[in-house]
This record gives structure tokens, C-alpha cells and sequence, in this order.
């Protein structure tokens, strides 16, 4: 019998490295309504995971539950290996995830840059002191394209430039994974693409990135995977345009005047 030919792996894919997030039979009910219902997920490194679903579907109940802003009402959420089910939200951060909120949350009081410096100074890593902290906070700055903004207070930033600050925090903790609700949300056009870039090469830079977005074109535009939501449990969940075009996320969520649209 002959052996079959080797296929040599993909450069710059990371589809054998084993997840640094892993979700297992997440549920969360909230008296009798069940938002989130047996969600599996495992995501590498490297790599972006889309959620989308209708409103009320589950999305920010189901990355409250993997950053510890809710518990779960069962199932399990590892990071690295570890099981961190159930864990308050700074132990979870310490593992490596950091978050974005749907509604921004700076501290007004407050600059950006000392906004940004005190994510860094809870940190995972070891104590730093506030110069060091400062020069993190400047460099993130400089990253998400803040980077001459930081004397102002957060109220006078652009609704685009505190999504910014929102992802500048998050990043500041040097998270292995982030979970991105909305960034996008009341950006003008011309400010999604230098959006989906940036997260696009903190992805390949090596983070595990999860997003959510009613945004379709940007979803099936950065995501490896599009994972669907419908009514707290998973519809379906494979590459954009296979999920794009199944006929019961077109029913459930897109619409037929969305294929239409993108059909010609
Ligand atoms: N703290 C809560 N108490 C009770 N019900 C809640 C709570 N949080 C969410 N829910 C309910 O859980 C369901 C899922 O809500 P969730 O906010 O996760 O949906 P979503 O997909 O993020 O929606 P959207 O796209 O509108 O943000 C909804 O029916 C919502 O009303």
C-alpha cells in the first residue's frame, strides 16, 4: 500500500495549536429564560472567532460568561488549560483575557493615557510602577492611533477615538484573548476598515480574538470562523461563507435580502 503524500502545513495558520480558549457546555439561565445554552468553542491562537445572532440572541451573555462577568449556570471555561469557570472578572483577566465593553467604560476622572496605564498596572505580569505603566499605556496608544490624545479626558474623545481607548485598555493587559463586543458599533465607514485591520494584525501577532458584530461584510471579512447564535444555542458554526449562505442563518438572522444583495 503506498503511503499517501504529505501535505505540508499552511504557513501562518494555527489550526494545530491547541486552543487557548475553550468553552464546554456553557449555560446561563436567567430564571426561566435560557440566554446561553450549551455553547462549545475552542480557539487557537492566532486566530478570529465572529459571533453574530439576532438581538437577544446571547452574544454578550455568552462573553460575560468566558470573561467572568456572569456565571454560568453550567459548563466550563478554560484559558490556557486552566479552568477558570465560574472565576471572578480580574482572575480571568490574570489568565490572559481582556475584554471590551458594548458601552464604553473609561474612568472619566482620568486621562487617556492614565486610563490606559492603570489597565497596565493590573496586568497580569508583576507589579510595574507608574513610569513604567505610563510608558505601556503611551505605547498602546500609539498602536490603536491615540497616540497624540492622551493629555485629554475620555469625554472629549470622538465616538470612534473611545472605541480606541476601550481596545487600548484591553490591550494593556496583554491579553492571549480578546473579546471584542460592538468595537465597531457608530463608526462612520471610512473608520471600520483602519478598525478591522488593527484587529486584524493583533491576530497576527498571535491573539485569540472573539468578536461580535452585527457588521456582516466586516465579520466574514476578518473572522476564520463565523460562529451563529440563535436563541442562546448554536445554529451553526464553520468558515464565513460557508455559514454566510446557509439557509438557516439567511431565515434566522441575515435575511434574503442580504444574499440577494451579495449575490450580485
Ligand atoms: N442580567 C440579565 N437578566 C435577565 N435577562 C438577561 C440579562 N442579561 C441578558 N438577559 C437576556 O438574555 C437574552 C440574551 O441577551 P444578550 O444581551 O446576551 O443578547 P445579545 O445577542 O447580546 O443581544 P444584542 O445584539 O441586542 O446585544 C436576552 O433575552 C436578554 O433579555
Amino acid at each position: 500500500m503506498t503511503e499517501p503524500e504529505a501535505t505540508p502545513p499552511t504557513a501562518g495558520t494555527a489550526t494545530d495549536e491547541s486552543p487557548v480558549l475553550r468553552t464546554e457546555g456553557l449555560e446561563r439561565r436567567f430564571g426561566g429564560l435560557l440566554a446561553v445554552s450549551g455553547v462549545d468553542l475552542a480557539l487557537p491562537p492566532g486566530r478570529t472567532l465572529g459571533v453574530i445572532g439576532p438581538n437577544g440572541a446571547g452574544k454578550s451573555t455568552l462573553v460575560n460568561l468566558i470573561s467572568g462577568h456572569l456565571k454560568p449556570t453550567a459548563g466550563t471555561v478554560h484559558v490556557g488549560g486552566k479552568d477558570l469557570t465560574g472565576a471572578r472578572p480580574w482572575r480571568v483577566a490574570h489568565a490572559g483575557v481582556a475584554r471590551t465593553f458594548q458601552i464604553v467604560k473609561p474612568f472619566r476622572g482620568l486621562t487617556v493615557a492614565d486610563n490606559v496605564a492603570v489597565a497596565a498596572m493590573f496586568g497580569p505580569s508583576p507589579v510595574r510602577t507608574p513610569a513604567h505603566a505610563r510608558r505601556e499605556a503611551a505605547q498602546v496608544l500609539e498602536r490603536v492611533g491615540l497616540g497624540g490624545r492622551g493629555d485629554v479626558p475620555p469625554a472629549e474623545l470622538s465616538v470612534a477615538d473611545a472605541r480606541r481607548l476601550e481596545l487600548a485598555k484591553a490591550l494593556a493587559l496583554r491579553p492571549r484573548v480578546l473579546l471584542l463586543d460592538e468595537v465597531l458599533a457608530g463608526l462612520r465607514p471610512a473608520e471600520i476598515d483602519p478598525a478591522l485591520r488593527l484587529i486584524d494584525e493583533l491576530r497576527r501577532d498571535g491573539l485569540a480574538v472573539l468578536i461580535i458584530e452585527h457588521i456582516i461584510q466586516a465579520i466574514a471579512a476578518i473572522s476564520d470562523e463565523v460562529l451563529v447564535l440563535h436563541h442562546g444555542t448554536v445554529l451553526t458554526q464553520g468558515p464565513p461563507r460557508q455559514v454566510l449562505s446557509d439557509e438557516r442563518v439567511v431565515e434566522a438572522y441575515l435575511g434574503h435580502r442580504y444574499t440577494r444583495k451579495n449575490r450580485s
